[in-house]
């Protein structure tokens, strides 16, 4: 898509989900992969199970611009990325024009700095959810022996790294990009490095298995305290990207909102964490068959209200705030939500709101009075998972639900039209010049 397109989805409400759907591969695993793909100085990194987001794209357009030569193969869902000829410190930058598009611009730095010795940020973007500070990640870079200077009046950090070596890191909070940034600024460091209070989240795991792949050392995944030996050298590898919890989520809520019944080809419940619980305590059944998650909501029963606080994993998901938002407008009495993650992520309230919604917003809590019978019209989506809640909205409202800018859906959930009109949804994604 280019720049100049406008993208709206339209949904018409009153359909049960019914079928099966394809759950894409993780965004947030597949950026950070793209990132550590840079590190490999020789041989061509494959990837499948890629979603077709514009996130994705956007990273392999920036990885072009420092210099690799990357391939997306979209049918056969797998990227072919060649960064052998990294190395130019005249390229080591992110320009704010593709950078300021997407959050996983950051995950870029280490490869820049372990090939070319210096990275320059003109800007980094990501949902608009209110206050996100990257400061872990540049003490974490310093701590390393990195040199990180801003320039205030233009808004770009420049980062010189002449001698990475092994430290001992800690984040004041388990930040999920923080944590694959300081793992991958440490692979190729000498000596060792301790990373303390790591991210948990699946994804990360999934990032560390390919990093160990292409030849890192790292123990702890998953435990919160990491230890990375740095080596010498990378290889390109070819890894199978784990499925996207957040898609699923979002999916596993839209039929309960419908009343309906999906397979979920590739989901895994277990990587739902608490989310899985309070769907449950709501009245969604689950049911993880294999390789394949059933979700059921009976449409003679009335969705039950609930409480949630987001935290990380595997506390309750903030990407997944947003569509419980939504189904809580269904359920029959006074949900609680208390964002604990962004404090900006409640533009969804005033938007649900114009479809007739009754939330009372406090900061980061909420309390959503249902059942609403909602009302379709036009409602933006302010950041990806606001959109994604909005078209669950729609999928219930009465009359036509038009949610824009579609990009920021498009963002995160690849070929979301197509496969929830497979699962019997009236929904249609258009595109205007
Ligand atoms: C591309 C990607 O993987 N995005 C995900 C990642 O974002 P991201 O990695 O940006 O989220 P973090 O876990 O870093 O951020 C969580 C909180 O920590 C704060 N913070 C973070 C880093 C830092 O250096 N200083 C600081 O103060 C942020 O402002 C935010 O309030 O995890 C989030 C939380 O699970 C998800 O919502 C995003 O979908
Ligand atoms: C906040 C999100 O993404 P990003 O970090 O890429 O902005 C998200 O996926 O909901």
């Amino acid at each position: 898509m280019s720049m100049g397109q406008e993208v709206r989805y339209r949904v018409r409400g009153g359909r049960p989900l019914n079928g099966t759907a394809f759950i894409q591969g993780a965004k947030n695993a597949v950026l950070p992969m793209i990132g550590a793909a840079l590190l490999a100085a020789k041989g061509r990194t494959v990837l499948r199970n890629v979603p077709i987001i514009e996130d994705v794209r956007r990273a392999l357009e920036l990885a072009e611009h420092v210099g690799a030569r990357v391939e997306f193969h979209e049918a056969e869902r797998t990227i072919v990325i060649d960064a052998s000829q990294l190395g130019d410190p005249e390229r080591a930058v992110l320009p704010a024009h593709i950078a300021a598009r997407f959050r996983g611009s950051v995950l870029f730095v280490p490869a820049l700095m372990h090939r070319m010795g210096q990275a320059r940020i003109e800007g980094v973007g990501g949902c608009n959810l209110g206050s996100r500070n990257l400061d872990f990640h540049y003490r974490g870079f310093a701590r390393l022996g990195a040199e990180v200077t801003e320039d205030d009046e233009r808004n770009h950090i420049q980062v010189t790294s002449r001698n990475l070596r092994g430290g001992h890191l800690y984040l004041d909070t388990p930040s999920h990009t923080g944590t694959e940034n300081l793992i991958m600024a440490a692979v190729l460091a000498p000596g060792t490095t301790v990373i303390e209070h790591a991210a948990l989240e699946p994804e990360v795991i999934d990032v560390i298995e390919f990093l160990t792949r292409m030849g890192a050392r790292i123990r702890g995944g998953g435990t919160g305290f990491i230890t990375v030996e740095g080596v010498e050298e990378l290889t390109a590898v070819e890894h199978t990207i784990m499925s996207d919890r957040i898609d699923a989520g979002v999916f596993a809520m839209m039929a309960a909102a419908t009343g309906g019944e999906v397979s979920l080809v590739g989901a895994n419940l277990e990587h739902l964490g608490v989310a899985r619980w309070k769907l449950e305590q709501m009245g969604v059944e689950f049911a993880q068959q294999g390789a394949v998650l059933h979700v059921h909501r009976d449409p003679g029963t009335t969705l039950r209200p609930i409480n949630a606080v987001t935290s990380p994993y595997p506390g309750f998901a903030t990407d997944l705030q947003s569509p419980l938002m939504a189904l809580a407008t269904l359920a029959e009495g006074e949900s609680y939500i208390h964002e604990a993650i962004y404090d900006g992520r409640f533009a969804l309230a005033d938007e649900l709101t114009k479809m007739g919604a009754k939330i009372e917003v406090d900061g980061t809590r909420a309390i959503v009075h249902g059942p609403t019978a909602l009302r379709g019209t036009e409602v933006v989506a302010h950041d990806l998972r606001t959109g994604a809640a909005l078209v669950l909205a729609g999928l219930v409202a009465d009359g036509e639900t038009c949610v824009a800018p579609g990009y920021l859906v498009d963002r995160g959930h690849s070929q979301f039209a197509s496969r929830l009109a497979a699962l019997g949804a009236k929904i249609t994604r258009e595109e205007r010049a």
